[in-house]
């Protein structure tokens, strides 16, 4: 297959680089000057993009690649790809569900007992010395809290598993109820907020849920109530969330996604009631690459004229 010119749209994974190298041509975005030096040597050469959560295929890029003809997301989320125009275009869509769903959960759970017990404080209480000077004040109770779930997906029913071990209730929010399961389902996200103590976004990016945690969420969880996000920053309206919590309308928040990554609000750097994280929800070795298998599987596959094994469009 090495005559298949396929672009890699950002730095991903080493393994991944070298997988693809070994099969394809590989061109690098990130190492052309400009996007015209970019598009005026490949345009018409590339077959396939590989994407990732910083850039994936917007509809500038795919106009620009006219033999475009699979965008294999390093990513189960796929807010970075133009869907319709890929529809419209007949260009395949494929990314990586299942295999980082445990890594996210475990990152969530690592958020909620974070901002609860202030693990990350207590760190640099002892770090700085403070302990011989007295002791730590009391953190609050998680086992027990209960758990309200926005989007109950393969990610969002993870989590929900996790925090089920640790004693809490959960209730959830989606677009239609889920039959299959016992937890309590809210219609409505600002009941779900009311009736919860920690609000955990694990849903998609879509146009539907852009900012679906806005001020009255907020509000609705209040004072004492936590939000954790571990979806995509933009399903929070970032301002408001910092004006809550430097208000002290909202208990406290654990963070691994951001609305401009890798900006993050500098208002946030004093809050000892907020743990940030740098997008790695999946970052493991052990996912990385087991990420990187099914892009390059379904790469093949489109390529052999076998069926796709994670297809989205
Ligand atoms: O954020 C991570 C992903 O979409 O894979």
């Amino acid at each position: 297959m090495d005559s298949i010119t396929v672009l890699m749209t950002s730095p991903m994974s080493d393994y991944l680089e070298t997988q693809l190298r070994d099969r394809f041509n590989l061109v690098k975005l990130w190492t052309y000057s400009s996007k015209t030096d970019f598009f005026k040597h490949n345009s018409h050469s590339i077959r396939a993009v590989v994407g990732n959560t910083k850039i994936g295929a917007d509809a500038e890029l795919i106009d620009s690649l006219p033999e475009l003809e699979i965008v294999s997301s390093y990513s189960v989320g796929l807010d970075k790809i133009d869907l319709r125009k890929c529809q419209e275009k007949g260009i395949r869509v494929t990314n990586t569900p299942d295999v980082l769903t445990d890594d996210v959960a475990d990152v969530a759970m690592g958020l909620m007992l974070a901002v609860t017990r202030r693990v990350c404080e207590c760190d640099r209480f002892v770090r700085r010395g403070l302990w011989p000077k007295g002791n730590f004040r009391l953190t609050n109770k998680f086992s027990g809290m209960q758990v309200g779930i926005v989007g109950l997906d393969r990610i969002g029913s993870a989590i929900a598993k996790r925090a089920e071990a640790f004693g809490c209730p959960i209730s959830y929010y989606s677009r239609s109820e889920k039959p299959e399961t016992n937890y309590k389902y809210f219609s409505n996200i600002i009941d779900l907020a009311v009736n919860c103590q920690i609000l955990v976004v694990a849903c998609a990016l879509t146009k539907e849920t852009h900012h679906i945690i806005n001020r009255e969420v907020i509000d609705a969880l209040g004072p004492e109530g936590i939000l954790i996000n571990i979806g995509r920053g933009s399903h929070i309206d970032e301002p408001e969330l910092v004006s809550a919590l430097l208000e002290g309308r909202l208990g406290g928040a654990g963070l691994d996604v951001f609305e401009n990554e890798p900006e993050v609000p500098e208002q946030l750097f004093g809050l000892e009631n907020v743990v940030l994280m740098p997008h790695v929800g999946s970052d493991t070795v052990e996912t990385a690459d087991a990420m990187a298998d099914l892009v390059i599987k379904n790469l093949e596959a489109h390529f052999l004229k076998k069926p796709l094994l994670t297809p989205v469009v």
